[in-house]
């Protein structure tokens, strides 16, 4: 996670009106100058010494009070720069911001911390460049420290801390105050399990009460589950703003040609560590800590290899071979799972073809469904796909653990499964649907 910055009250959308914030035409050009030397040239003449380089291109929309938005759109897109206009760290080249209420925005871990002062001194310092008056800190103090769990170390130079450290501080004091509107960049995907939980409880504690939420993130499963709006940004415009399962729909649509497009590796050629990697591959979890291995990525839990964790996702019935093939018409996984004390755990499981076409996506807290807990602590669930429904070729499968709510990731293996398939019906295609002849 990122920092963290919140603004005061500033804007003028009229009263009576639900929207808390409103972008109006706004457009961000960066100048980008060949060397230094120019770029001070240019303070003391009118020639035009620079290129122009425009991240975005005449945004509007508006969010109303108690929306919760995702913003995606490819590397470069403009999100980040957008992120940073509406949270008033930076101004638009033209155009305008409106805001109502308090805006915080969880963008840049640590800045505004002074690293030679204690934990303590910066949260009045930090606190200060935020809004938040010396007597508030005093009474926020006590919070703020014991949702980041800092105890002593409250006293110690922020320069001492691990970057673990900076970000439970700084996501501890830039929310101590329930903002209106809340812009969080990518925030749900670090800090330890324990950390991580108690983020998003914080973010839904808002939500619930009728905070705004913008949300930016490359998890399009978490833009699912917390969004009921989309923005799709397309090198600074917006493609499409709706319903998220609209916008999203488009959007991968857009990766998965544009990935196309990058890969033309048949699926035959691909080594198990040269996957594709494409944004429907990583549907449920991307943005993992994670290292790559011979049986695909596999993201690094927790590192003291204590926190909740996949053991294992085996499949049934798995011959020899490269890649091996199912030999039954049954497609059974047996998954064997750690979790965290009593915490009832959630699993996801998600098919794609070899060459990264999504085929489809399961997880228990969306069923219904509960994994068992085994005598010695652990857990163990098995899904079956009864005379599965695809047609023969190569497939790869990634399995993941969430916490109870599904909202935390707490460990993926991204791709850690190839096999092969031969359909007793022979007919072209990918998958069976459930069909009827009348
Ligand atoms: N300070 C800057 N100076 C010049 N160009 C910049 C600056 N910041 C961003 N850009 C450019 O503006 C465009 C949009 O960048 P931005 O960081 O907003 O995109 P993004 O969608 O957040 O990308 P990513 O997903 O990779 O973080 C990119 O082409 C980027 O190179």
């Amino acid at each position: 996670m990122n920092v963290v910055k919140a603004s005061p009250p500033t804007g003028a959308l009229a009263s009576g009106d639900d929207a808390v914030l409103r972008v109006s035409h706004v457009s961000k050009e960066y100048k980008l100058y060949d060397s230094p030397r120019e770029r001070f040239k240019a303070l003391f003449s009118n020639k035009v010494r620079h290129r122009s380089h425009w991240a975005l291109k005449d945004i509007s929309f508006e969010l109303k009070r108690g929306q919760c938005v995702g913003v995606v759109g490819d590397n470069g897109a403009g999100k980040s720069s957008l992120l940073k206009l509406l949270a008033g760290t930076m101004q638009p080249s033209s155009g305008t911001v409106e805001r109502v209420g308090r805006v915080t925005a969880i963008l840049e871990l640590g800045a505004g911390f002074h690293p030679e002062f204690s934990g303590r001194d910066n949260l009045y310092f930090a606190g200060s460049l935020i809004g938040i008056s010396h007597e508030e800190m005093a009474k926020l103090e006590p919070g703020i420290i014991a949702f980041s769990e800092l105890g002593e170390a409250m006293d110690r130079a922020v320069k001492t801390y691990s970057s673990g450290m900076t970000v439970r501080l700084a996501f501890a004091l830039i929310t101590a105050v329930p903002p209106d509107v809340l812009i969080i960049d990518e925030a749900l995907a670090v800090g330890d399990q324990h950390f991580q939980k108690k983020c998003v409880a914080r973010i839904m504690e808002f939500r619930d009460a009728g905070c705004t939420i913008l949300f930016c993130s490359h998890s399009s499963y978490h833009i699912r589950h917390l969004c009921d709006q989309a923005i799709w940004l397309k090198a600074g415009q917006i493609m499409e703003m709706g319903p998220t399962e609209a916008v999203m729909g488009s959007y991968e649509m857009h990766s998965r040609l544009r990935a196309d497009a990058v890969v033309p590796v048949a699926p035959s050629e691909l080594g198990e560590a040269d996957l594709p990697s494409d944004v429907t591959l990583n549907a449920l979890g991307d943005d993992l800590p994670a290292t790559q291995s011979a049986t695909g990525t596999r993201m690094q839990p927790d590192p003291d290899g204590l926190g909740a964790s996949l053991l294992s996702a085996t499949i049934a019935d798995l011959a020899d071979g490269k890649p091996p093939l199912l030999e039954s018409v049954d497609l059974v996984v047996t998954f064997h799972v750690r979790g965290r004390g009593d915490e009832r755990p959630n699993l996801g499981f998600m098919i794609e073809q070899s060459q990264g076409t999504g085929i489809t996506s399961l997880a228990t807290h969306e069923e219904g469904a509960h994994p068992r807990r085994m005598p010695d602590g652990t857990w163990e669930c098995v899904l079956r796909f009864p005379n599965l429904p695809l047609h023969s070729g190569e497939y790869v499968v990634s399995a993941y653990l969430f916490d109870e709510s599904g909202l935390v990731l707490y460990d993926a293996w991204l791709h850690y499964q190839h096999f092969r398939f031969v359909s007793p019906t022979l007919m072209p295609g990918l998958v069976r649907l459930p069909h009827e002849w009348i």
